[in-house]
């Protein structure tokens, strides 16, 4: 099956599905939600952990690894923390046939396998801050639809937990983690976000407060949450024991952050780019940046064709752009064309014999299907820059999709019709301690959706699809004009608040 059988336009989920196949980014497995990540795929995470390493460095962070396993003393240390979780959890009961004494999670997140060991190593406030980042692969039993990279049971993430002496250590902490998700998002995949605070009902209950950057995907007209940032507080220090003496030697419980990046960006990077071709890769985490292919014929033979080809790969080389030289004799260029269009690579260099008798190649950018002749004189540093106006160029048009997609609303009756525009609505809100509020947005929302639809009375299920949420307390607030109403309570607004419907 060489070519994509949807439109993202006509049928977005099956377009999706379609792509990361053909692209060979994805296989599917036998077990639900759990799917295989071809080497297209991994490829982008190993950029990204590698972006990210190197900022973790700049701020002290080391890495670490925690056993996948926690028992359910542990697990279940704090109820509550873990109440709304439980039915997501995955448990060993035994090896072989043997019954274990104890059931073991397998890791849903690390916040219970690292804190007794947190107790354990802080004693001193000289032992603070401490702070590891882990990376590894996490399991929850969802049952809402699998989507790859986007939901699925078992995901690759990295997790950051941090302690610290104070409230302001901890704060900073949670800010310089969300500032790298923003840039992860933003520079490394070209997808702009929106970064702020999530409500009380939204945020990470175990916690004090929850940061998050939010994407918006236009193919469903949905916000996705992109990564989250969690202000811990003393919660997970009562509960673990994590005290330390302090300079005047008074026993204080230490301040802790975590947060959460996981494979999940890969989906959002696809979502957002891709086109009818296929992918469409940010040149940043591309596997492959640009892609030779000889045009060979009567006129154009592989011995000839070689050493030019060769030439140019190296010289893109050696400026550390990923480059292939595709001489594979048993495609010819068209299939090749389409290979390569398909995965998304940003620029393919054709070489035809009128390009080597000028000295010259021509190229083709990916995400706009502009074509070129270029001199191979100082192609790689052409090139090289190429691949930077594709980065900015492809940030600013997702930019642009996003921005058009967000409507400023401040009357309830334009909330709904504003949602089946596929829009966000920014809306004046009473706060984010109004959870009664919020429940009401989401119910009165979901009504007004089917109604619109003529849809009353549809199942559970869809319908919560069409109910809007809060995505998040944009740290970028408009001005608020004094005396301004909240949109649902007609309580006086104290802020603007992200709506949208969400994955
Ligand atoms: O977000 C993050 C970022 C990375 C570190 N962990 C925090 C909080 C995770 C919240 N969470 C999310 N799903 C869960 C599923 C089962 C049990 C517990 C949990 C759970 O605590």
């Amino acid at each position: 099956l060489l070519a994509l059988q949807w439109k993202k336009e006509e049928n977005f989920p099956m377009w999706y599905s379609d792509v990361i196949v053909l692209s060979e980014m994805i296989s599917y497995y036998d077990i639900s939600g759990c799917y295989i990540l071809r080497p297209w795929s991994y490829k982008i995470w190993d950029l990204i952990q590698q972006w990210f390493n190197e900022q973790l460095l700049d701020l002290d962070v080391e890495n670490c690894y925690f056993p996948l396993f926690v028992s359910q003393d542990r697990l279940e240390k704090e109820k509550d923390h873990v109440e709304g979780f439980a039915p997501e959890v995955a448990w060993v009961t035994k090896s072989g046939e043997t019954e274990l004494a104890q059931q073991i999670a397998i890791r849903p997140t690390s916040e219970t396998i690292m804190y007794p060991a947190f107790s354990d190593w802080i004693k001193s406030h000289r032992d603070l801050p401490l702070k590891l980042n882990q990376w590894s692969n996490v399991v929850r039993w969802e049952f809402k639809d699998p989507t790859p990279f986007l939901r699925s049971r078992e995901f690759l993430w990295q997790e950051g937990h941090t302690a610290h002496a104070t409230y302001e250590d901890a704060d900073k902490m949670v800010m310089q983690a969300l500032d790298l998700y923003k840039q992860v998002y933003q520079d490394l995949l070209c997808v702009p976000v929106v970064p702020g605070y999530k409500t009380e009902k939204e945020k990470f209950a175990g916690g004090h407060m929850t940061t998050t950057v939010e994407a918006y995907i236009a193919g469903s007209g949905r916000a996705i949450q992109g990564a989250t940032s969690h202000n811990l507080g003393q919660n997970f220090g009562k509960m673990f024991d994590i005290k330390f003496q302090d300079e005047k030697g008074e026993t204080k419980i230490a301040w802790q952050t975590s947060w959460g990046l996981t494979t999940r960006t890969i989906g959002v990077m696809v979502m957002v780019h891709g086109d009818d071709k296929g992918l469409v890769m940010p040149p940043k985490v591309s596997p492959l940046q640009a892609v030779i292919v000889p045009i060979i014929s009567k006129k154009l033979t592989g011995e000839t064709a070689d050493p030019y080809c060769k030439a140019i790969l190296k010289d893109l080389r050696k400026l550390g752009i990923r480059a292939k030289y595709d001489d594979r004799a048993m495609y010819n260029p068209g299939w090749k064309y389409n290979h390569w269009e398909q995965k998304g690579v940003p620029i393919r260099i054709e070489v035809g014999p009128m390009d080597i008798e000028k000295k010259q190649t021509r190229i083709v950018i990916r995400h706009n299907g502009e074509k070129m002749d270029l001199p191979v004189e100082g192609l790689g540093s052409v090139i090289a820059t190429k691949l930077e106006e594709i980065q900015k160029t492809m940030f600013e048009k997702a930019l642009k999709a996003r921005d058009e997609h967000i409507a400023k609303v401040t009357e309830w009756k334009d909330f709904v019709p504003n949602l089946e525009l596929n829009n966000l609505v920014l809306t004046p809100w009473c706060g984010g301690e109004h959870q009664d509020w919020e429940e009401w947005v989401k119910k009165t929302s979901r009504e007004e959706s089917l109604k619109a639809r003529g849809e009353e009375g549809e199942d559970e299920r869809t319908a919560t699809s069409v109910a809007a949420k809060t995505l998040c307390i944009p740290f970028d607030q408009p001005e608020l004009p004094e005396g301004t109403k909240c949109i649902a309570s007609g309580l006086p607004a104290t802020c603007w608040c992200l709506w949208g419907r969400s994955y």
